[in-house]
């Protein structure tokens, strides 16, 4: 059986997939799957995908069934620009009020509850829903968005509505840096196909160091011919996200999972084991 590799279509993950050699690996018959995280996070629990970035929350669910790839995350010390709470009133006059979620998320979903009652002190009433802006607005006092969704919200920059970033409040509460995914690996495939996800993680950890040496700037060519925008906005995006999982990301993992726990968003709490640590330096 082949290995099937989930890909966030978010431009978030983008610097460790960018110089990915696809071609050479799609010839070992492996797949790359664009999805939303939370259908990639499904996808993986039942299965179907071997290897995923994949929401760190969904890590947490799964943890002893996956193991992690090294020094690899899509994280941030603070503002990350693009897992954003908007909202008609102040984020302390929420109780008792309706928040629609995106359902593409998992992590964000869960951080936005966390930091709601543990540092908020508020409890709104909760519905999931497609990511659309004007939809969740419309009928909702605020909506949670991640991804390009967030971004393009934060770029229409309507007044009279708030705009909160979920990786400034825990940074600014907790002194850690926030997660939001991680490359796992199944532990079923890793028997299966050691020298290729040897290869991803080689290619990926690559990746990473390729598109930050030069600032991001072949990489967001492909992006602004996606997406639009300013190159200046993604580059100063891509230079506010960290790529790495340090024993300090970890350790913020850890509090977020602690948190979870505390307030049953979370059955019991994850066991980190890692592939190829070794190789986590390369
Ligand atoms: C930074 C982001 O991180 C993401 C947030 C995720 C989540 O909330 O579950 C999952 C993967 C990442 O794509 C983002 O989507 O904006």
């Amino acid at each position: 059986m082949a290995l099937n590799i989930g890909e966030i279509k978010y431009t978030n993950i983008l610097p460790l997939f960018f110089y990915i050699n696809k071609k050479e690996i799609e010839k070992t018959g492996a797949q790359f799957i664009p999805q939303v995280p939370a259908e990639l996070n499904r996808r993986m629990a039942r299965g179907e995908i071997d290897l995923g970035g994949i929401s760190s929350f969904s890590f947490g669910e799964n943890s002893h069934q996956y193991s992690l790839f090294p020094n690899l995350s899509v994280s941030t010390y603070g503002k990350v620009g693009s897992i954003l709470l908007f909202s008609k009133r102040k984020i302390e006059e929420l109780d008792g009020k309706s928040i629609a979620l995106t359902s593409s998320s998992a992590t964000s979903v869960v951080l936005l509850k966390v930091i709601l009652k543990e540092f908020i002190g508020v409890n709104p009433d909760y519905i999931t829903m497609t990511p659309d802006y004007d939809e969740m607005l419309a009928s909702h006092d605020a909506c949670l968005l991640i991804g390009e969704d967030a971004i393009k919200g934060g770029w229409r920059q309507e007044k009279d509505i708030y705009v909160y970033d979920l990786g400034e409040l825990w940074y600014e509460k907790t002194g850690l840096p926030m997660t939001y995914a991680v490359m796992a690996v199944r532990n079923d495939a890793i028997k299966r196909e050691t020298p290729l996800l040897e290869k991803l993680q080689i290619q990926m950890t690559e990746s990473k160091s390729r598109t930050k040496a030069d600032g991001y700037q072949e990489m967001i060519e492909a992006v602004l011919h996606e997406h639009g925008g300013e190159s200046a906005f993604w580059t100063n995006y891509f230079r506010g996200i960290n790529y790495d999982l340090s024993e300090n990301h970890v350790k913020g993992l850890k509090r977020y999972f602690e948190l979870a726990y505390k307030h049953s968003f979370i059955q019991s709490l994850p066991e980190f084991t890692f592939f190829n640590y070794s190789l986590q330096g390369i």
